[in-house]
């Protein structure tokens, strides 16, 4: 089994709006990424666009006309503009996070017991177009029936919690309650995905659960190129990745 490596471009977008022209370039980090054998392309962009743009949406998207197996996930919150953008755009893949606008970062899953009739009303306007819908899931076995109940094709588990166990005595716990996790959405039909924090170095263990479809990375991605080069470190990813559970 393989697992499919996404790279999330919003760090590249937030060095380049720090500035005013298109440098560093997202499209031409893709596409060196894609050169190398990364398999996807990611994107959140949020309400103020801090990071990612609308527009790094669809450049992405034409982009990946060129790589036939390159697929393009748009993360985000799914407010009005959001879902206009996607349902024009078409990305291969949507997932949808429940970030507050003022959030830095995603730091948590959704709470389907209280968003349900929400995330089920985006699922399915994703599914009549076409796009293949995942929801940002905290490594809950019990809740994985209410993300299957929303019709989500997938969930992508949010790991934050391993990363930060990664190292402690708490990581195999922790890894076993992502493991019980993503079985529990297999075992009724959700494919699983993962993404948040994840590294070079804790990325290894965490794919010794079986069958993750997915993983997008990017923060610390970044932080590894900067230190190492960014094709030498998205080739160790690559590798990682083709060798998983
Ligand atoms: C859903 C998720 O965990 C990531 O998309 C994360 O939000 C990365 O985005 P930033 O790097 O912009 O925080
Ligand atoms: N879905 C997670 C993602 O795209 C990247 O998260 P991070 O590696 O930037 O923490």
């Amino acid at each position: 089994m393989s697992t499919f490596f996404s790279v999330n471009f919003n760090k590249i977008a937030l060095l380049r709006n720090s500035r005013g022209r298109d440098y560093p370039s997202v499209v031409e980090f893709a596409e060196m990424g894609l050169k190398v054998g990364i398999n996807g392309l990611t994107l959140h962009p949020r309400p103020d666009q801090r990071h990612a743009r609308y527009s790094d949406v669809y450049d992405l998207l034409t982009l990946s006309q060129r790589y036939p197996q390159a697929e393009v996930n748009i993360e985000g919150y799914p407010c009005e503009e959001f879902m206009k953008v996607v349902l024009d755009a078409k990305p291969h893949q949507c997932t949808l996070v429940p970030d507050d606008p003022a959030q830095i970062t995603s730091d948590h899953g959704w709470n389907l017991h209280q968003d349900f009739d929400l995330v089920k009303r985006i699922v399915s306007q994703l599914k009549a177009a076409g796009i293949r819908s995942s929801i940002f899931m905290d490594p809950v076995a019990s809740d994985m029936q209410l993300a299957k109940d929303t019709g989500a094709d997938r969930i992508e588990l949010y790991t934050e919690s391993y990363a930060q166990a990664f190292g402690t005595e708490q990581q195999e716990s922790v890894l076993a309650q992502f493991a019980e996790a993503a079985k529990a959405a297999q075992d009724i039909g959700l494919e699983v995905n993962a993404g948040h924090d994840l590294t070079l170095e804790n990325l290894t263990d965490f794919l010794t659960i079986k069958d993750i479809k997915e993983v997008s990375i990017g923060h610390a991605l970044v932080v590894e190129s900067l230190l190492q080069g960014y094709e030498p470190t998205l080739k160790q990813y690559v590798d990682i990745c083709r060798q998983s559970a």
